[in-house]
């Protein structure tokens, strides 16, 4: 059973953490039969299913899930021709669901990640590790050697300096996976057999500073702290580039997220990745990504966002205009990608308005 709460006194766990605050996104253009072995797990939760590609299939929910499903009609009547900046036919689609949902905490998942078991053979509840890391505070000021300090059973050790010890919030939790890594196409076509079979039992804090390639597979985060960041770049369809979406995400929230002071952890929980991806596609999709990020990172590595961007929206906006400038000479795709980037803001604030841009983004 997810965590949950054991009312004082009483022998039965109460609520799951989180269990009305959180919501569960899954991008799909398969059926969600997957959804049997993760029910113990996910059954309390709202789920928003974001069907891409063909909107007149139907795609069968398992019975028992509480679930919003939106697919291209939805999106188009919803956000009208803002609906441009969501892409089409890949899994970028699911940031939609990042932008719909109501709730302060989100966790997506693709629907061939099955449950995991760790080395004891006990069944992960991903979930569960997920809303631990992000309801603990992280350290990106100065590396613990003993990893997660605030984890049972660990703790800072001796020359971290206390006066950082409080640590900061958490904004991102990025899980790992079991069985097929993601491993970029040239990866994939050189080790097709590789497995990943190794169970590392640890949680780390990213530093501050440094860059991640962020997976969209196995992720949670605080949408009120980052949410209008966590935009999946504009792929698929009609678009030069693909399986890029979620690093696209990843370089923008770490960039602000070591700005506001906020932290991004990885490791556990690890969910079991069951399918590999076609590598040839795949190397069609992130064959331009491959020699592009060779300048997008430096370029990540060396924006500063001015002090007065004090909300994630303001540091978005900043970063769109750094794209279409420094970006844009490589190729369009980077002005039209800055544009969406606003087109994404404008439509997070039009659904979201009750999160004044004030208030998100700041450490509460
Ligand atoms: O056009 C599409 C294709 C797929 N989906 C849904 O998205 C996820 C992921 O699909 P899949 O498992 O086939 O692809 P992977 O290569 O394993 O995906 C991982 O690599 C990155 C791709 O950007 C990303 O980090 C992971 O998603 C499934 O739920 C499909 O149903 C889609 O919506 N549209
Ligand atoms: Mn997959």
């Amino acid at each position: 059973m997810a965590g949950t709460v054991t009312v004082p006194g009483s022998s039965t766990p109460s609520t799951p953490l989180l269990k009305d605050e959180l919501d569960i996104v899954i991008p799909t253009i398969r059926n969600l039969d997957f959804l049997e072995m993760w029910r113990p797990f996910f059954q309390p939760y709202h789920l928003i299913i974001v069907q891409d590609g063909d909107p007149t299939k139907t795609i069968k929910v398992p019975e028992g899930f509480d679930y919003e499903l939106y697919n291209r009609n939805d999106i188009n009547r919803i956000l009208g021709p803002k609906a441009s900046c969501i892409s089409f036919k890949d899994s970028a689609c699911r940031c939609f669901g990042y932008m719909v949902s109501k709730k302060k905490y989100i966790y997506t998942i693709d629907d061939d990640c099955f449950v995991a078991k760790d080395p004891s053979g006990k069944d992960i509840n991903a979930l569960e590790q997920h809303i631990k890391n992000l309801l603990s505070p992280s350290t990106p000021f100065f590396f613990n050697t003993l990893y997660d300090p605030y984890r049972e059973g660990a703790d800072f050790v001796r020359g971290y300096p206390f006066s950082l010890r409080e640590g900061a919030h958490t904004a991102v939790s990025h899980g790992l996976w079991l069985n097929i890594p993601d491993y970029d196409a040239p990866t994939q076509l050189v080790k097709p057999k590789e497995r990943n079979e190794r169970y590392v039992d640890a949680v780390m804090t990213i530093p501050k500073g440094t860059l991640f390639p962020m997976c969209g597979m196995n992720l949670a985060f605080d949408r009120d702290l980052i949410g209008p960041a966590m935009y999946f770049g504009l792929m698929g369809d009609g678009q030069p580039i693909g399986r890029y979406d979620d690093m696209w995400a990843g370089w923008c929230v770490k960039v602000i997220c070591d700005h506001l002071s906020l932290g991004v952890k990885t490791g556990l929980p690890y969910i079991w990745h069951s399918k590999a991806s076609n590598p040839f596609v795949n190397l069609k999709k992130e064959y331009k990504g491959i020699f592009w990020q060779e300048d997008i990172i430096p370029f990540f590595q060396n924006v500063t966002i001015p002090k007065d961007c004090d909300t994630v929206q303001k540091c978005y906006i900043y970063l769109s205009g750094q794209v279409k400038e420094k970006l844009g000479t490589i190729d369009p795709y980077f002005v039209k990608l800055g544009d969406a980037m606003v087109t994404w803001i404008e439509a997070w604030d039009e659904l979201n308005p009750s999160t004044p841009a004030a208030a998100n983004g700041k450490a509460k």
